[in-house]
Formats: C-alpha cells, sequence, structure tokens
C-alpha cells in the first residue's frame, strides 16, 4: 500500500524534540510540510536555530528513523534547517512567528575547508545556456591548471548528470560525507544523483536550501582552486537566499541577447550587487548562429546586446558562445564540448573566459601552468 502523508505525520508524533519527551515533533511547530513523492520516498525538514544544530541532529536521525520504519516507504531525505519560511509549521496551529533576516543582513555562509573560491553562474531566466556555460567553463578552468569542482545546486531542472554523461550514486563515507562523482577530471555533485527530477521540483524553499547546504558543506570536496556553483534560474528568493548563505567569490550571468532575457540579466547582477557578491561578468550565449551546412552566421537573437549592457552596468563582459549544433549536440550525449574538443574554436571560447575568470580571482599569479614538454 502507498505511503501517505498521514501515516508519515503519525510516525512523526512519536519523536520527542525535548529531553522529558513531553513535546513531539510535529507538535513543536518545527516540522517543514511532508512531501511524499510517487516512488513513496518522503522528504521534509525541522527547524533549529543554529545554535541548537548538534542538539537537534539526534531528533533528526530519530526522525528519520521512525519514518524509514514504516512499511512501504523507500527513501527519507530528513534534514536540519535555519531558514523558517512564512507557512512554516503547517502542520502545527502552534507555529512561532518567522524569523527572517533582512535581505543583506543575515550572516555570510561560512568558507568551505580546502576550497579556495566558489563561484556562481547565474541567469535572470531559464534555459539561456546556464549549465552548459557552467559545465564548460569548469572545463576551460581545469584546462588551465586548476582543480576544479562543480556543485549543480539547479534543484528545480539539474542537468549535470547528463551534461557530464554521469551514471550512478555518490558513495557515502563515514559521518554522512558523499563523496563526489568524477568526470573529465572535475568533481561533481548534483542533487541529480540523490533523488529524481519530479521530487526536487516539489520541494518548498528551506527544503531546497537545505540541500544545497547539504551538497556544499557535506561533500568530500577535498582541495580545490574553484567551485563552480550552477545555480538555480531567476532572481526570486530562493535564488538571493542562496546567493547570501554561500560564501562566494563572485558570480557570473549567462544571457541571451534578446531583450528580455537582457532586462532579467540585469536582475541578475544587482541581485549579486545587492548581497555584495562581486560580478566576474557577463556571458553572452547563442549569440551567433552557425550554419552546419555552410558555416554561414546569421544573428537570430540580435547580436552585442550583453557586451553593451555589461558596460551599461560597468561589468566586464566574458565573451560570446555561438548557437551550434554542435555544443547542443554534445551537450546532450554527455561530452562537453571543452572536454572533447579541447583544441576545437569553442573550447577556445571557454578557456578564454575561464582566464579572464581566473586572472581576477586569483590576482594574475595564482593559475598553474600546463605542463609544457620540451622535446630535445
Ligand atoms: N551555445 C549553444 N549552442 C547550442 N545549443 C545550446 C547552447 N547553449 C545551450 N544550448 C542548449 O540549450 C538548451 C538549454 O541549455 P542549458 O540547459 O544549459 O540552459 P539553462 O539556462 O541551464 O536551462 P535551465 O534554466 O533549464 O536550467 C540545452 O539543450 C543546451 O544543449
Amino acid at each position: 500500500m502507498a505511503i501517505t502523508r498521514e501515516d508519515v505525520l503519525k510516525a512523526l508524533e512519536a519523536v520527542p524534540v525535548d529531553a522529558g519527551g513531553r513535546v513531539n515533533l510535529v507538535a513543536s511547530g518545527r516540522l517543514s510540510e511532508v512531501v511524499v513523492d510517487g516512488a513513496s520516498r518522503v522528504m521534509f525538514s525541522v527547524f533549529v536555530e543554529p545554535s541548537e544544530a548538534p542538539a537537534m541532529e539526534q531528533v533528526r536521525q530519530a526522525a528519520q528513523n521512525a519514518v524509514q520504519r514504516l512499511p512501504g516507504v523507500k527513501g527519507v531525505f530528513a534534514t536540519l534547517t535555519a531558514e523558517r519560511p512564512a507557512s512554516a509549521g503547517a502542520a502545527t496551529p502552534q507555529a512561532q512567528a518567522p524569523r527572517r533576516s533582512p535581505p543583506g543582513t543575515a550572516p555570510k555562509g561560512q568558507q568551505i575547508p580546502g576550497v579556495k573560491h566558489i563561484i556562481a553562474v547565474a541567469s535572470g531566466k531559464g534555459g539561456v545556456g546556464k549549465s552548459t556555460t557552467a559545465c564548460n567553463l569548469a572545463l576551460g578552468l581545469k584546462a588551465i591548471g586548476l582543480k576544479v569542482g562543480l556543485l549543480d545546486a539547479d534543484i528545480y531542472g539539474p542537468s549535470m548528470p547528463k551534461l557530464l554523461g554521469i551514471h550512478g550514486k555518490p558513495k557515502l563515507l563515514e559521518n554522512r560525507i558523499l563523496e563526489p562523482m568524477e568526470a573529465y577530471g572535475l568533481k561533481v555533485m548534483s542533487i541529480g544523483f540523490l533523488v529524481d527530477e519530479e521530487a526536487a521540483m516539489i520541494w518548498r524553499g528551506p527544503m531546497v536550501m537545505s540541500a544545497i547546504t547539504q551538497m556544499l558543506r557535506e561533500v568530500a570536496w577535498g582541495d580545490l582552486d574553484v567551485l563552480v556553483v550552477d545555480m538555480p534560474p531567476g532572481t526570486g528568493d530562493a535564488q538571493l537566499t542562496m546567493a547570501q548563505a554561500t560564501p562566494l567569490a563572485g558570480a557570473i550571468i549567462v544571457s541571451t541577447p534578446q531583450d528580455l532575457a537582457l532586462i532579467d540579466a540585469r536582475r541578475g547582477v544587482s541581485m549579486f550587487k545587492r548581497v555584495e557578491v562581486p560580478i566576474l561578468g557577463i556571458v553572452e550565449n547563442m549569440a551567433t548562429f552557425i550554419c552546419p551546412h555552410c558555416g554561414q552566421s546569421s544573428h537570430i537573437f540580435g547580436h552585442g546586446g550583453a557586451r553593451m549592457e555589461a558596460e551599461r552596468l560597468g561589468v566586464p563582459f566574458l565573451g560570446e558562445v555561438p548557437l551550434t549544433m554542435s555544443i547542443r549536440e554534445l551537450s546532450d550525449a554527455g561530452r562537453p564540448v571543452v572536454a572533447v574538443d579541447p583544441d576545437g574554436p569553442h573550447a577556445a571560447i571557454y578557456k578564454a573566459m575561464a582566464r579572464q575568470v581566473a586572472d581576477v580571482l586569483m590576482g594574475h599569479s595564482g593559475v598553474r601552468p600546463p605542463p609544457r614538454i620540451v622535446i630535445e
């Protein structure tokens, strides 16, 4: 029999949150929405004040075990979160009032040990090629000699497993730490490895944040020069909170040349400025269409708009990527162009972008050049 939300709430009513066992998790007002997906997997968060997190870990575990024991449950994803939305505790009438920091005042996320720089690749709207850019830019950074990780935080449409042709699940190491997957020399983590897309789509804001925080901090990234984060598209609350909670060294905005996309890109720039994250630059994607038959170029969506917008906003312009069949075909086949055609014209564009970004991050000196082989 399929598991229902009511079954889960009943099981959670048996989990106490205080030492005396007088208050249960459901009655405590600390429980988020409970989501049960079509594959009988259950997801929920437990709200805590940041200082309570170590003590409340026991409660999280007890809650997870209680739900896991229910017949028919195929998996449980229970997290602690310090982010309390306006609707928190919908399961209980006695929920406490939400506590949110006004934008720009929340503490910046803590650094991740071993990771030198974290950069976000973002877009004002979906479908502009943000993930394709993030993936090839990460490979470009690797090609210039850096140790690079890629975090797919696009929880509503994780695309890195497909773009990099990664199958399987990450290994769970000790203390609930996940081992990142590897592809083309990049360390990669994506929510797409852990849950199916449908489940992620129905997550509420705090669950999204909590999952992203886990992917950022509970993954054995090791020593990295740069961690590239593929952000969820848009400039809403979720993106703002993420930009605020992640210790970002800078952000890259991807746009297509259409006016509407550029208006959204401008919103992206101002969102990062609001949370004091420097803009490393704007990328114009799908700028020029190169005909696969005759090689002629046409500016289907206009041309040069992102460069002008970057100038207007006083932020760097990182380059333009043409709309080509080969980029799309290779991406769809899990063979990113920078990895499979490293000396081709498209890889050259992404590598030039990577160099500009690395120069800013490392102040022109920190980039290790690739080894030179001299034949005498
Ligand atoms: N320069 C390009 N030339 C041809 N196709 C491209 C190019 N850039 C991206 N694409 C294709 O456009 C589609 C959308 O790209 P991508 O998934 O990278 O966008 P996105 O902005 O991350 O989208 P979402 O908002 O859905 O996450 C994909 O099919 C991709 O292969």
